[in-house]
């Protein structure tokens, strides 16, 4: 796959996608912090890519590509050892014990805190852009198990597709779909963490009194809707335990969940821990209409279809 003209640096690219989480049931706090969840992963078609380039100095750096489509205030990413797609090179450096010296030039579609899990998907296609640039040789059964160190959306992001995610989110099953689903993604002008949307659905079950059960399975019909790309059952399954805690802490979010059923949504959910808005179209035809209607109310809005394929390199060449 190697290309180029001979004699200078190496450098390989690879892309992986953002997710939506159609189903999420979270389970009470673990000592560990996390939380076992029961969810079934769409990857959608919003990619992220990282250009992996050796460099003659050792060490990692990280920088933002101008071709990134989102307006990015560069203080909302952290550009050095805390980015989840240096420390994906940083593990992959460990494991195949080679020198390192690689910049990474990461172009930024998913939102960022977005509930879309874009670092992750950064984080997936450092790895395997870092296993190519250092012939690590490893499978991708191998890349999953490293992908699972750094974050509980990292193997989905490599995986992609559709996938049911038990443990963490970690556990994946993949779901064998292959019917598009087209979606209406409504993006947030802030970020919400992660930590602090699952800790407000502590808070909130705790002043409820309910004692939230361990997730063993995804709900029923998810799966068979998203394998029969099947909008309308599916729109009437959509369920994610932590929407709440995310409108709890973000209350203007009901709002944009009842601009999906004012615009012709079939359904809208918070994706993941959010302010990502999902709304579920009956089709292309109807995504398209209602991301132009939402524009025209001066909402930020994007068409896009999944299941779309995981991480994956997409050149390697001497510059
Ligand atoms: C909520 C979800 C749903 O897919 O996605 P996002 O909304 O972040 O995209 C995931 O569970 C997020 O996965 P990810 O963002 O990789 O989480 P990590 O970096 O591993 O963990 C960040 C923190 O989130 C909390 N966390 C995460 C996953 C989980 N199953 N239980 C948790 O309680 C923990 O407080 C953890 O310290
Ligand atoms: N490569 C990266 N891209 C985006 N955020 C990153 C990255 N590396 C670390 N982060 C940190 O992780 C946080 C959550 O990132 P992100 O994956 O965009 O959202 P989410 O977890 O909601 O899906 C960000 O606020 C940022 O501080």
């Amino acid at each position: 796959m190697r290309s180029g003209s001979g004699g200078g640096r190496r450098s390989v690219r690879a892309k992986a996608p953002g997710k939506v989480n159609v189903s999420l049931r979270v389970g009470p706090p673990r000592p560990d912090g996390y939380h076992s969840v029961a969810s079934v992963y769409l990857a959608v078609s919003l990619f992220e890519e990282v250009r992996a380039t050796a460099t003659e100095a050792p060490g990692i750096t990280v920088s933002l590509s101008p071709e990134s489509t989102l307006e990015i205030d560069e203080l909302e990413i952290p550009l050095d050892e805390r980015n989840l797609a240096v420390r994906a090179a940083a593990l992959m450096a460990e494991v195949s014990e080679r020198p390192t010296g690689v910049h990474l030039e990461i172009t930024k579609r998913v939102p960022v805190a977005g509930g879309m899990g874009g670092g992750s998907a950064d984080a997936a296609a450092a790895l395997l852009a870092c296993n190519a640039l250092w012939d690590g040789g490893l499978s991708r059964d191998e890349l999953a198990h490293l992908a699972a160190e750094l974050g509980a959306d990292v193997p989905f992001a490599l995986l992609g597709g559709a996938a049911v995610g038990l443990g963490v989110g970690d556990r994946l099953s993949p779901a064998l779909a292959t019917e598009r689903l087209d979606w209406v993604l409504v993006l947030a002008d802030f970020g919400l963490s992660t930590p602090a949307v699952f800790r407000e659905l502590d808070r909130l079950r705790a002043a409820e009194g309910i004692k939230a059960e361990e997730p063993v399975d995804v709900e029923a019909g998810v799966l068979s809707a998203v394998r029969a790309g099947d909008a309308h059952a599916l729109s009437h399954v959509l369920l994610n335990d932590l929407q709440r805690a995310a409108v709890s802490l973000a209350p203007g979010l009901r709002d944009t969940l009842g601009w999906g059923d004012s615009h012709g949504a079939l359904a809208s959910l918070v994706s993941g821990s959010g302010p990502t808005v999902a709304l579920l179209a009956e089709d292309a035809g109807s995504a398209a209409e209602l991301a132009e209607a939402l524009a025209h109310r001066g909402v930020e809005a994007l068409a896009v279809h999944g299941p779309v394929p995981g991480a994956r390199i997409l050149s390697d060449t001497l510059l």
